[in-house]
């Protein structure tokens, strides 16, 4: 059923576990000419925001939800920034929710059948999870204190759609291995291989594959069932510093820590200032994979301040406060 059929908004929740390529379908989807108008709801893990400097420029308007996980704290944000969208539903026609990578989809799922104004004017299409294809094993292995669920594995079995990205990076024999984990979690959901993300949209966006009564075949509670429980062993690490860093000094520091403690640092990103560098330097960590380029200038007047985030277990804070501030050229000078 489309938006045209029932008069309702669909709705897209993108989730997959952290660094798995949500904003980069998001990004995808928002430069892509489809002609839609697509609202946009980002919720990001982590102490530091980020993800808002790496949505490339787009016409569509983005609500950031930061300061907690989509799926408990600030699900109450959800509801009201859905409310405001409701009351304003002639500019959009399509709207997409990025949750975090730690998100468990089926609270914000619940959302669009609990809340009796939001489920008469909303639709909940389809939920996407991209999966990556070198990294999910491990954390499908994962084992969890007793009563905490294993996000990758939720995010797995609520998908209506997995994305099985970055096939770049994995050999066959993952890819085969990864897709049959996926089809012993959720045997039916269609599964489409990707890299960087580039998927045809037609198969993901207004494809009406979210089918509550499965949902409820699967998980008799779950529209009732509220309660969850995260693994707070998974922590983040925000880092904001003024300050012009050592390339050198940098890549040496990020690259020795991600080969020595990737296998607990899921996920790192930043926004840099490089020492007598117009631009802004970005880079990306998923596990002990690094990749950093320099991105659009600094904005005149804009303050050259570094960024970054770390999130994973057993998180250093001092130590990677310490090991950061030493690649600054002037320690902690401001601009
Ligand atoms: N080699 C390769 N890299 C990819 C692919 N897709 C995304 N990436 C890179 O993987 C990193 C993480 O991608 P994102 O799109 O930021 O992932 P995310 O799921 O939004 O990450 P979080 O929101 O932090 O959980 C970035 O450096 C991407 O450029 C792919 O198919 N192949």
């Amino acid at each position: 059923m489309t938006t045209s059929a029932d008069g309702r908004v669909p709705v897209t929740v993108l989730t997959g576990f952290l660094g798995s390529g949500k904003t980069t379908l998001l990004n995808r989807i928002l430069t892509e000419q489809h002609g839609l108008r697509i609202a946009v709801i980002e919720n990001e893990f982590g102490e530091v925001g980020i993800d808002d400097a790496l949505v490339l420029d787009a016409e569509e308007e983005i609500f950031e939800m930061n300061n907690g996980c989509i799926c408990c704290t600030v699900r109450g944000d959800l509801i009201r920034i859905l409310g405001a969208l409701m009351r304003r539903r002639d500019k959009f026609d399509h709207i997409l929710i990025e949750t975090t990578g730690l998100a468990d989809p089926a609270p914000v799922a619940q959302t669009f059948f609990m809340d009796d104004e939001i489920a008469a004017q909303l639709r909940l299409d389809a939920i996407v999870t991209l999966v990556d294809a070198a990294h999910v094993l491990r954390h499908l292995d994962e084992a969890k204190p007793e009563g905490v669920e294993n996000e990758a594995v939720e995010q797995i079995a609520f998908a209506d759609r997995v994305v099985l990205n970055k096939t770049d990076l994995a050999g066959q024999d993952t890819i085969d291995e990864v897709i049959s984990r996926i089809r012993a979690i959720n045997a039916p959901v269609e599964v489409i291989p990707a890299r960087h993300a580039e998927v045809d949209l037609a198969r993901i966006m207004d494809v009406g594959a979210f089918d509550l009564d499965r949902v409820l075949r699967d998980d008799p509670a779950f529209l009732t069932d509220t309660e969850h429980q995260h693994d707070a062993t998974v922590t983040s690490v925000g880092i904001e510093l003024p300050g012009e860093l050592d390339e050198e000094r940098l890549n040496r520091w990020l690259g020795e820590l991600l080969r020595t403690k990737g296998a607990d640092i899921f996920r790192s990103k930043g926004i840099l200032a490089i020492a007598d560098e117009p631009r802004r330097y970005v880079f990306q960590g998923v596990h002990m994979l690094l990749d950093g380029e320099f991105g659009r200038p600094w904005q005149e007047g804009e303050a050259r301040r570094n960024r970054l985030v770390f999130i994973g277990r057993d998180l250093d804070r001092d130590a990677l406060e310490r090991a950061f501030a030493g690649c600054l050229v002037t320690a902690g000078a401001a601009v």
